[in-house]
């Protein structure tokens, strides 16, 4: 595990500072450097909190209430509270009501004030705060909802309450333009923080309408696959990855597929066969990370589901790696200014050299994380190890593809930094004596090839 993700949807502010603060301290006793990741709630449309009850299960013909009024637990039967109040306005007779993007389905059948009947026409389990949305003519409807901000003022008070905690990365929910991850940087850095990256998660139409800018304006994205399969039909959604995913290494921002990759696992202890297959499609485009929600947050083996996410990755990287499977992507310019072109030509120098020469590790010693992340888009054969000399970079780097980092105090003796780095990683079994590696530096603009002595 090389992230947390705190979504913002779900417990108070209270439960998220309990998990942080575990996370931090096992950073320290353990030596890892797991980042936090906040998750912001935004503005879509769901459900209430079902009076506390785990679930509710809605059966074929029953008429359910869909209501916008607040009601005292326990709700009464057949009734669920909805959190856009211009839902009864906007939605119409006809319609068809998706929970969870398909879980369960109602048609609207009579509209009385505040209250929407649906008649099931889907049966399935409507679980706590889950996902609504409405569909017309075979699309969904955004007249008004799509009008409802991005970041609400909770989504603020979150974001100050990550900032506060020292998260690692604030992902911003449904973002429909590069404006709204501008306005959250600017907010960031007249903290004068420099340490918070913003992801921005693609999940709605108009994020994949302005996907270039965004992704542009973000320090990496989120293929929100949840979401974004309850608003465009379910069989774009492949197509739709892939095409984020090769996008955001193109322009060398980190990328994260998300959702339902081991959904059986909340219940199973093994994977179906099309979650593995699903994994090694996610694994074979290139995405930086992989993320679980349901199966670690509520299910019943998240450890067994984290592992068979790690075993089955590493599985085919090596098989991939094995068989030379690479596909070579005709990788674009991304450096502005000359200095990051050197940079750039290094790394990509270096990674040819490193499976060319079928060396053991490459070691980057990278102040900024920009060297380490032009290296990691590269994706060499072997092992990278990234070193840097502060801890936030540190935990930053994690979210990308390959990276092994670690921090350093660097001195300005080349020489030195190497010989404290080879003891490191000699303790830790990492490498050993004899060991071909290379060693890139982003402040020395320097390729070395070496023996580990
Ligand atoms: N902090 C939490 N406490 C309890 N249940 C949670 C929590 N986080 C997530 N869940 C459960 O796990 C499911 C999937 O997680 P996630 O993807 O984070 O949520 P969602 O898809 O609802 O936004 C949620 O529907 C919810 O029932
Ligand atoms: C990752 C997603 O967002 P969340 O779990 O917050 O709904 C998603 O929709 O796939
Ligand atoms: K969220
Ligand atoms: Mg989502």
């Amino acid at each position: 595990m090389n992230v947390a993700r705190l979504n913002m949807c779900h417990g108070d502010r209270e439960w998220h500072q309990k998990v942080i603060s575990s996370v931090r301290r096992l950073n320290e006793e353990k030596g890892y450097a797991v980042a936090v990741m906040m998750d912001t709630e935004g503005s879509e449309i769901h459900m209430g909190d079902l009076g506390g009850a785990p679930a509710a299960k809605a059966e074929d013909g029953e008429i359910w209430t869909f209501s916008v009024r607040s009601f005292e637990a326990p709700l009464p039967e057949l009734t669920v509270h909805v959190n856009y109040e211009g839902f009864a306005e906007d939605v119409r007779v006809g319609d068809d009501l998706l929970v969870d993007g398909g879980m369960a389905r109602f048609e609207v059948v009579e509209k009385l004030g505040p209250d929407v009947k649906c008649r099931c026409t889907d049966p399935g389990l409507l679980l706590p705060r889950a996902n609504l949305t409405f569909w017309r003519d075979g699309s969904v409807v955004r007249a008004k909802n799509a009008m409802l901000p991005t970041i609400t003022s909770k989504d603020w008070l979150d974001i100050d309450f990550g900032i506060a905690e020292g998260v690692d990365f604030i992902a911003v929910s449904f973002v429909k333009s590069a404006e709204v991850i501008n306005h959250l940087k600017s907010y960031i850095a007249a903290r004068r923080i420099s340490d918070i990256a913003v992801i921005a998660k693609i999940e709605s139409i108009d994020s994949l309408t302005n996907l270039e800018e965004i992704i542009r304006a973000s320090d990496g994205a989120m293929v929100a696959r949840g979401d974004l399969g309850a608003q465009i039909p379910l069989e774009q959604v492949p197509s739709i990855q892939q095409k984020i995913v090769k996008l955001c290494r193109q322009l060398n921002k980190p990328v994260v597929v998300a959702s339902q990759l081991l959904e059986s696992m909340i219940e199973y202890p093994i994977p179906t066969r099309a979650e593995v297959a699903d994994v090694s499609e996610a694994v074979h485009q290139c995405a930086d990370a992989l993320m679980l929600s349901g199966e670690s947050a509520m299910g019943r083996y998240p450890d067994k589901a984290l592992s068979v996410l790690s075993s089955v990755s590493l599985r085919i990287e090596r098989w991939w790696r094995e068989e030379k499977h690479h596909e070579p992507l005709e990788l674009e310019d991304v450096s502005s200014s000359f200095a990051d072109k050197i940079s750039e030509e290094i790394c990509i120098s270096a990674a040819k050299m490193a499976n060319k020469l079928e060396v053991d590790a490459v070691f980057v010693y990278t102040k900024g994380g920009h060297m380490a992340s032009l290296l990691s888009r590269c994706r060499p054969d072997c092992p990278i190890f990234a070193f840097t000399n502060s801890t936030s970079m540190r935990r930053r780097l994690n979210l990308q593809w390959g990276l092994i980092p670690f921090r350093l105090t660097f001195s300005d003796d080349m020489e030195s930094n190497l010989n404290r780095t080879f003891s490191l990683l000699k303790a830790r079994g990492m490498i050993k004596p004899g060991d071909l590696v290379i060693a890139l530096s982003d402040m020395l603009q320097s390729i070395q090839v070496m023996n580990v002595p």
